[in-house]
């Protein structure tokens, strides 16, 4: 796709671009396709471009809210969520030249790779990583038949009869919903901006520009999984239901010709998105070396994320060796701790475990845990919530103590914590059809040969296993030390037996665990 047409739509709106100091050009695939190069030496602090405001397509910049009257609007619940945006999009890519944002709509792709998209027998691939219970696709279905349908059955004059199977088809939904997922941007309200920059001014902190964040803070498509809460990185998601919590409220999701073109890879980033009153700019953050690639940042999230968001994955070197993403993480369901306890039945059934479940939540507990790739070999930690969570579940004193104090339990490793923690992780590997030895033979022989879901798959799955794998040694290793038996210290003699060196070490570690 030629990109001169849209540089000149883009110009001609009073954008700003440095066309002497980058280009945009097809990278291989794995490095993102098209992107944006250096074509010279670009020092930190640079302006690479600048976007209007008046170029980001919005529901506020979009006349559709207006000619379909703002009260139907809300009425139709298009206020609401990401639906709003979505039926803009479809709306503006059905004027065809008529529209504004013809040129920006020329080069966006019709074809994504998110699993959104995928056939049954890919997703099945997917199975046990966290992408399938994330995905929504049937909330968003929902959100088109109860929201886009009747919206523009009421209006001919707006969305003509014979483009509803094309351009208003839930086909064009899904493609515009994960167009928003993968390129979005997320403005805070500009009043509060502008409060903001007249606070940052009284605190002459120096710095001129406002970061915007990353792309893509969530979509339509964004659900959470039945029981899960907030998580690291469920912050970054928005909820689909556009609940009018204060946060989404405030918040102005917004398409951004030409910030949308930059990849990113796994704190590659070398620019960011400041704004300013008026316009958006794209400033490099280090210096970047000619025929470099300009990387955004879209949060460094886990590749589950990546994939289910972008329908791409970071495989890059790993510190502990191989590739993959070092962002990784693997979530562990509380319910899959319960189940553990060996408690009989559902959480529903069991008294005792609801009213402790309850009392967690109420505390601030999450439901999920989140287990992060450890960072260096030998540093893998229990969370800490993991733990209390644990204990409260499994201990009655210290599910009494909890109760009276009005406090959750300290995080302490014991063995019958731990051994919950064991049985839990035993039962979230299995969730995985196949094994980690299985993934990782089919990565070594195959991996280039598979077709490019099923390789995204694995990668996912493989990212995800050898976290758990190294949970699973850990919690083993420090069941071990704990269960070996105290050896007393010998009362005189010269060179110490092997098991005793061993119980030295073994009590160095207990104390190193407490
Ligand atoms: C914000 S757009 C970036 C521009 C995009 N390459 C284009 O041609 O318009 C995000 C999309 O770029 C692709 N992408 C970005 N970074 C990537 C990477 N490191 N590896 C592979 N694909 C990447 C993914 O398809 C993603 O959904």
């Amino acid at each position: 796709m030629e990109i001169q047409p849209f540089f000149s739509w883009f110009q001609s709106h009073n954008g700003y671009v440095d066309t002497s100091t980058m280009d945009v050009i097809q990278f291989p695939p794995s490095e993102g396709g098209r992107g944006a190069i250096a074509l010279k030496d670009i020092p930190e602090g640079h302006v690479l471009f600048s976007v209007p405001r008046t170029l980001l397509l919005s529901t506020q910049t979009s006349l559709l809210p207006s000619h379909f009257g703002i009260d139907a609007w809300k009425n139709f619940g298009l206020h609401k969520g990401w639906s709003g945006l979505i039926l803009c999009m479809m709306w503006e890519a059905a004027q065809g030249s008529e529209s504004k944002w013809k040129p920006y709509f020329d080069i966006l792709p019709t074809k994504l790779d998110t699993p959104m998209f995928w056939s049954d027998a890919d997703l099945a691939e997917l199975a046990g990583t966290s992408v399938v219970e994330k995905l929504g696709k049937e909330e968003a279905e929902n959100d088109y038949r109860e929201k886009i349908v009747p919206a523009v059955s009421t209006r001919p004059d707006l969305f003509p009869k014979e483009d509803l199977t094309t351009r208003y088809s839930i086909n064009t939904f899904h493609l515009m919903g994960n167009l928003i997922l993968s390129r979005s941007f997320t403005l805070d309200d500009q009043d509060e901006d502008e409060d903001e920059e007249e606070e940052e001014k009284e605190h002459a902190t120096g710095d001129e520009h406002q970061d915007i964040g990353n792309t893509s803070l969530g979509s339509a498509m964004d659900v959470d999984a039945p029981i899960s809460a907030t998580n690291e990185h469920s912050e970054e998601e928005a909820n689909e239901d556009g609940d009018d919590d204060e946060e989404t409220s405030t918040l102005e999701v917004a398409m951004v010709p030409l910030a949308d073109i930059l990849n990113a890879r796994y704190q590659c980033e070398n620019v960011k998105l400041f704004y300013e009153p008026d316009c958006l700019k794209m400033i490099s953050t280090r210096p970047i070396k000619t025929g470099e690639q300009i990387w955004n940042t879209y949060g460094d999230p886990p590749n589950s994320v990546l994939l289910r968001q972008y329908g791409h994955v970071d495989y890059i070197p790993l510190l502990e060796g191989g590739l993959g993403n070092p962002g990784d993480v693997v979530e562990l369901r509380a319910d899959l701790l319960v189940q553990s306890t060996g408690a009989e039945g559902s959480i529903e059934d069991n008294p005792d475990m609801k009213e402790r479940i309850e009392f967690w939540l109420e505390e601030g507990g999450d439901d999920v845990f989140v287990l992060e790739a450890p960072s260096t070999s030998t540093s893998i930690e229990l969370p800490p919530a993991l733990l209390s969570f644990t204990q409260l579940i499994q201990s009655e004193a210290e599910w009494e103590r909890a109760k009276s104090k009005g406090k959750l339990p300290k995080p302490k490793a014991n063995i019958d914590t731990l051994k919950i923690i064991q049985e839990a992780l035993a039962r979230r590997s299995k969730a995985y059809p196949t094994t980690l030895e299985e993934d990782t033979q089919l990565e070594s022989t195959s991996l280039n040969s598979l077709s490019l879901n099923r390789r995204h798959a694995l990668v996912v799955r493989i990212g995800e296993k050898k976290i758990l794998e190294r949970y699973r040694e850990k919690v083993s290793e420090m069941i071990k030390i704990m269960e070996a038996p105290q050896v007393k210290k010998p009362a005189r003699g010269g060179g110490k037996r092997k098991a005793d060196r061993d119980s030295g070490e073994i009590r160095k570690k207990r104390k190193e665990m407490r």
